[in-house]
């Protein structure tokens, strides 16, 4: 499956509480279920006692065993994720760590629910109110000693989530990515393509933010500053794995040539990249000339380098246009549907 199917999946990790909070909230739900007993129980106070106790016990366990599962049954599990948030989690957090404290919780969870069961059986079989409450005691002991033992699991959990559950939900809907150097005019052609102002949100690929903006015929359109705006063997694992992801999710690309230069790129230098793109991604490419409102007489060279470059690569998909004067950009959507449907 190359496509994202879903949600951002991380969002349904639920809170982390961490062990002295998960305890307090045993200690208290015990306590309830406790109270309610003694209003109800009548009987001599050891059977009275054995009661309340196991009661104690069987809550406690519930809630603590039954938290930890919710948690390890609610985090998507790496191998089954989609490929662009299984590389993103790799950009963000050390997978290894995430999976192997999944599984101290799973473990946790498990050793709560027998030790619940072997120390509701020893509180059945107590000869003294005393020692019922001594056994229960003991039980909330372990139990709070085997929370700690997880501590740093929860920790790297709650981590996780706290930088997972951010990741802006990149809709299940076609996707462009818009590349190219800065000041080419990524930004202002992301602007004219779509409806609404477009959504800056931050993302782990990029320091600078990632653009996205739908458009009314059903297209989201991505620009990725800092990602794909210089030459790829440039980049840093983190931003590869951006790549990546980026390779995941993209329907098609829009790649904007500058070819007045004006952006401050030489010509060969933005056909370098466009090269790049090309052999990095396995996904059409639509290339837009962009700023054709500016007298061609100041760029005539460029734009016949750029014109032989695009034959020999054999590249047809291609438009002139003026972000700014609105040249030739309806030519562009109707390609980009095109792209995107062949896609
Ligand atoms: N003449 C002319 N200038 C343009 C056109 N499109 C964009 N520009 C100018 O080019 C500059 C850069 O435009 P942006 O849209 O910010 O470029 P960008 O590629 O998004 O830049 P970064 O966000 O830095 O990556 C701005 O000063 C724009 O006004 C165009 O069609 N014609």
């Amino acid at each position: 499956m190359r496509k994202r199917k879903e949600d951002n999946p991380f969002k349904k990790i639920p809170t982390i509480l961490f062990p002295e909070e998960l305890m307090n909230k045993a200690y208290n739900r015990a306590e309830k279920a406790a109270d309610k007993l003694r209003k109800s129980t009548i009987g001599l106070s050891l059977y009275k006692s054995r009661v309340i106790e196991e009661q104690k016990v069987r809550t406690a366990t519930s809630v603590i065993a039954d938290y930890l599962l919710n948690i390890v049954k609610k985090t998507p599990s790496i191998d089954n994720l989609n490929p662009f948030y299984r590389e993103i989690l790799e950009i963000l957090i050390d997978s290894d760590e995430f999976k192997k404290s999944l599984g101290a919780l799973h473990w946790a969870s498990q050793l709560v629910r027998k030790l619940g069961n072997t120390y509701s059986r020893k509180i059945r079989r107590a000869k003294t109110p005393q020692e019922a409450s001594k056994i229960r005691r003991e039980f909330f002991g372990r139990v709070s000693s085997i929370l700690k033992q997880i501590y740093p699991n929860l920790a790297c959990i709650a981590v996780a989530r706290e930088k997972l559950k951010n990741i802006p939900t990149v809709k299940d809907v076609p996707t462009v990515v818009i590349a190219g150097y800065p000041n080419v005019g990524k930004s202002s052609l992301l602007r004219k393509l779509t409806d609404a102002k477009p959504e800056v949100n931050s993302y782990p690929f990029t320091t600078k933010g990632l653009n996205v903006g739908y458009s009314h015929y059903g297209i989201q359109f991505i620009d990725t500053p800092g990602i794909l705006d210089r030459p790829i063997y440039e980049r840093n694992d983190i931003e590869l794995h951006a790549v990546v992801a980026l390779n995941y999710l993209a329907d098609g690309i829009i790649y904007v040539i500058d070819p007045t230069e004006y952006c401050g790129y030489p010509i060969d230098e933005q056909l370098n990249l466009l090269n790049e793109i090309m052999e990095t991604f396995n996904i059409p490419i639509i290339v837009a000339i962009n700023k054709i409102d500016v007298d061609e007489s100041e760029y005539r060279e460029n734009l016949e380098k750029v014109e032989k470059f695009l034959r020999e690569k054999g590249i047809k998909n291609v438009v002139k246009i003026s972000t700014e004067k609105d040249i030739n950009l309806d030519i562009l959507k109707r390609k980009v549907v095109e792209i995107v449907k062949e896609s």
